[in-house]
C-alpha cells in the first residue's frame, strides 16, 4: 500500500492540554478520506501540522513515502473553514485565484479552474456577493491550483442548503479523481456518503481508521428492542458483544433465528429485532463511547 500520508506518534500539545495524542494516520494514496470527529476532536491541529503551520510536539509525518520537510514539501491543495476560506471581497472571483497562484507561483487558468467547480460565467463577480455554497466552490478552486495530488478541505459542506450539499458531494467525488482528498468534518451521515476510507477523532486520539467498504461488508447486526435487565448478561454470555444502543453484531453460524431462540429461552421478552445496515454515526458513537 502507498501512503499518501503517514504519521508515527503524532502529538501536539499546547501547555498541558494534549489536543492531539500520538496519531497513526494512514491515508492510502487515492482515497477520499474522512476525517471525522466532533467539535475540539484535533481534525484542524492534525491537518496544520501536516501543511506545516503547527509543529508537531513529536512524532512524525510522511507525505508521499517522504519525510515531511517544509521547504521540500509537495504542493498540498487546502481549504480552510469558514465557507470556503478568506478572500478578498472586493476582488472578482477570478482576481482571488490569481492573487493565490502568484503567490505560489503558478499559472492559473481561472475561467476554466472555476468552470470546473461549477462556477461557470462568475469569473469577474466580486467574492463578496457570493452565497455561502459559491465560497465553498470558489475555496475548492483554489486548492486546485497547480493540480495537487493531495487536497485537504476543512468543511466543504458547512453551511450548505440540502440541494446544495448535494451537488457538493458529487463535486467533491469528480475532483478527487487522480488525487488524494481529505475531507475533515463533523457531519458524518454526509461524508459517510463520498468517502472511500475514515479515520474517527475523538479527544485527539485515532479511534478507528480504515476503508468504508470493510465496515459495511462486516458481521450483520441486529438491535434487540427489549427493556428486560437480563438482556446484556445474557447476549453477553453467549459469546455476543452487545452496544449501549442495544446492537449485537453477529459473527459467523449466528443468525437472527438462533438469537431469538437465546432470548426466548432465557425468557427475555423483546418488543423486536430489527436487522441494521451500517451507519457511521453509530459506528462512530459507539468506538467514542469505548475509548
Ligand atoms: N492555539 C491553541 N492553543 C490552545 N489550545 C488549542 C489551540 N488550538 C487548538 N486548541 C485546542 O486543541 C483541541 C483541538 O482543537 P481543533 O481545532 O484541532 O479541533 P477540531 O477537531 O478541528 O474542532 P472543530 O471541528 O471545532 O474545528 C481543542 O481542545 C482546542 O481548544
Amino acid at each position: 500500500m502507498s501512503w499518501a500520508i503517514e504519521s508515527h506518534g503524532l502529538t501536539k500539545r499546547f501547555k498541558r492540554h494534549v489536543a492531539v495524542d500520538a496519531i497513526d494516520l494512514r491515508v492510502p494514496e487515492g482515497a477520499i478520506y474522512g476525517f471525522l470527529g466532533s467539535n475540539g476532536a484535533g481534525k484542524s491541529t492534525t491537518i496544520r501540522t501536516i501543511l506545516g503551520l503547527r509543529r508537531p510536539t513529536s512524532g512524525s509525518i510522511h507525505l508521499f513515502g517522504q519525510p515531511l520537510d517544509h521547504r521540500r514539501r509537495p504542493l498540498i491543495g487546502a481549504m480552510a473553514d469558514s465557507p470556503g476560506g478568506a478572500f478578498y471581497d472586493h476582488l472578482s472571483a477570478a482576481d482571488n485565484l490569481r492573487v493565490m497562484s502568484g503567490a505560489l507561483g503558478i499559472a492559473v487558468d481561472a475561467p476554466g479552474l472555476l468552470d470546473r467547480v461549477g462556477l461557470s460565467g462568475k469569473a469577474s463577480q466580486k467574492v463578496g456577493s457570493f452565497s455561502t455554497g459559491m465560497r465553498q466552490r470558489l475555496g475548492i478552486a483554489r486548492a486546485l491550483i497547480g493540480d495537487p495530488a493531495l487536497v485537504i478541505l476543512d468543511e466543504p459542506l458547512n453551511g450548505l442548503d440540502p440541494e446544495g450539499i448535494r451537488s457538493m458531494r458529487s463535486l467533491l467525488v469528480e475532483l478527487a479523481e487522480g488525487r488524494t482528498m481529505i475531507i475533515c468534518s463533523h457531519l458524518l451521515g454526509e461524508v459517510e456518503k463520498v468517502a472511500t476510507h475514515i479515520g474517527l477523532l475523538a479527544n485527539g486520539k485515532l479511534v478507528h481508521q480504515g476503508p468504508l467498504e470493510a465496515l459495511r461488508s462486516g458481521d450483520p447486526v441486529v438491535r434487540v428492542a427489549s427493556r428486560s435487565p437480563a438482556l446484556p448478561d445474557t447476549v453477553r454470555s453467549a459469546g455476543l458483544s452487545l452496544s449501549p444502543t442495544g446492537d449485537v453484531t453477529l459473527p459467523g453460524d449466528w443468525s437472527i433465528a438462533k438469537l431469538n431462540r437465546l432470548l426466548v429461552e432465557a425468557s427475555i421478552d423483546v418488543d423486536a429485532l430489527i436487522p441494521r445496515t451500517f451507519d457511521l454515526e453509530e459506528f462512530y458513537h459507539d468506538r467514542v463511547s469505548a475509548a
